[in-house]
């Protein structure tokens, strides 16, 4: 049994990972400031509220909680927030991690998972898009995930400390069991903006665009269910305390699915018609985002189990239809 420090444990992806060391029989502590997370999603393990910028709450931390592994979710990850106020993803995104790193150094934790993403690859050449692809973001949110990854780098010739970076693709669904879920204020992502259209919670989905270089128009991604990702999260968490070598790892499975396909999956599972509008591109989109994913099954073993597009929109469905954290 590990002990693990989980920053931004009371998110979205957070708090799946906090589930899943649970249920592997580890103990998970979040660390949060509750900027976008959910006190009501800490339900896997202690809380500790605080801030990464803090370095005096993150050195007590450390102190109090003792853990042998960290798992760092923790993160601002808004594409346009990050083109529109730059300064504040640096200071949160890369200082935070900075402190972290420092307090892991001195508390003597050698071990850190830490959540990458696909938008470190930027516009790719590649398709699919393999871990060694050039990686040139081209916003500043991928631009701050790329500079932890160099932070990581770093402090592992310098003070010993592993790590996994994980990109993530496209994350989606819920807990099967409905105790967590995803809750972002505002939404962004594209599944629970078609769940919202298909209850009447907004008027209608925009489509960003359907004049994309792809066989029906709109932009092709690599969903991948959010239970699946936290399990590589907790086999790369044992790869570490095993005394493994760092990693660099895309998390994807392989397959792209369009917005129209999308829709359509959704509209089976929900067994309604979705209202929508056609809207102009969102700056930023690559039109086509695939992972290939076989490294992560070939080092840790990694095998998605409920990546099925239409399980993913059940899983979050059916989460939507316990209201959530309001309720
Ligand atoms: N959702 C996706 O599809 C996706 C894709 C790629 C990468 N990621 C990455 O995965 C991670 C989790 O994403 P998510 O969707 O769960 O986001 P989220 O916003 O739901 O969770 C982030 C958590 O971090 C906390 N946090 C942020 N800054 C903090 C700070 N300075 N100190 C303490 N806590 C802080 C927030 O309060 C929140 O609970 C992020 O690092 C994100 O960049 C997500
Ligand atoms: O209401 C919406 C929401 C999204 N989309 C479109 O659906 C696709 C998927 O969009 P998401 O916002 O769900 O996901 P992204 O691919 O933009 O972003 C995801 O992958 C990125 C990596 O490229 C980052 O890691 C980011 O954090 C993560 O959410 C995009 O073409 C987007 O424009 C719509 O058409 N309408």
């Amino acid at each position: 049994m590990a002990k693990v420090l989980v920053t931004g444990g009371a998110g979205y992806i957070g708090s799946h990972g906090c589930k899943a060391l649970r249920a592997a029989g580890h103990e998970p502590v979040v660390f949060d400031n509750f900027r976008t997370g959910w006190k009501q999603a800490v339900k896997f393990g202690e809380m500790i509220e605080g801030d990464l910028l803090d370095e005096a709450a993150l050195k007590a931390a450390f102190e109090q909680v003792k853990p042998d592994a960290v798992m760092h979710f923790a993160a601002l990850s808004n594409v346009g927030e990050s083109v529109a106020n730059p300064e504040l993803y640096w200071r949160n995104n890369v200082g935070g991690s900075l402190n972290l790193l420092c307090a892991m150094r001195d508390a003597g934790v050698g071990s850190i998972v830490f959540s990458s993403t696909a938008a470190t690859y930027g516009e790719p050449d590649q398709d699919p898009i393999t871990e060694t692809a050039p990686q040139r973001p081209i916003n500043a949110y991928g631009a701050s995930k790329l500079a932890v990854e160099a932070l990581l780098d770093d402090f592992e010739k310098a003070h010993g400390i592993r790590s996994i970076a994980f990109r993530y693709f496209n994350v989606a669904g819920a807990d099967p069991d409905r105790q967590i879920g995803e809750h972002h204020v505002p939404e962004t992502h594209l599944i629970p903006n078609v769940l919202d259209a298909a209850a009447g919670a907004r008027d209608a989905l925009t489509v960003n665009g359907d004049d994309y270089p792809t066989p029906d128009g709109t932009c092709i991604r690599d969903y991948v269910h959010v239970m699946d990702l936290v399990d590589a999260h907790v086999l790369g968490t044992e790869w570490l305390l095993a005394g493994k070598p760092s990693q660099r790892l895309n998390l994807g499975t392989g397959s792209g699915f369009s917005i129209w396909q999308v829709i359509d999956a959704a509209k089976e599972v929900v067994g309604t018609e979705i209202p929508l509008s056609v809207g102009p591109r969102r700056p930023g989109d690559p039109s086509r985002l695939v992972c290939d994913g076989s490294r992560a099954r070939e080092v840790l073993g990694w095998e998605p189990k409920r990546s099925v597009m239409a399980e993913m929109i059940g899983d979050a469905w059916g989460w939507r239809q316990t209201g959530r954290y309001s309720a």
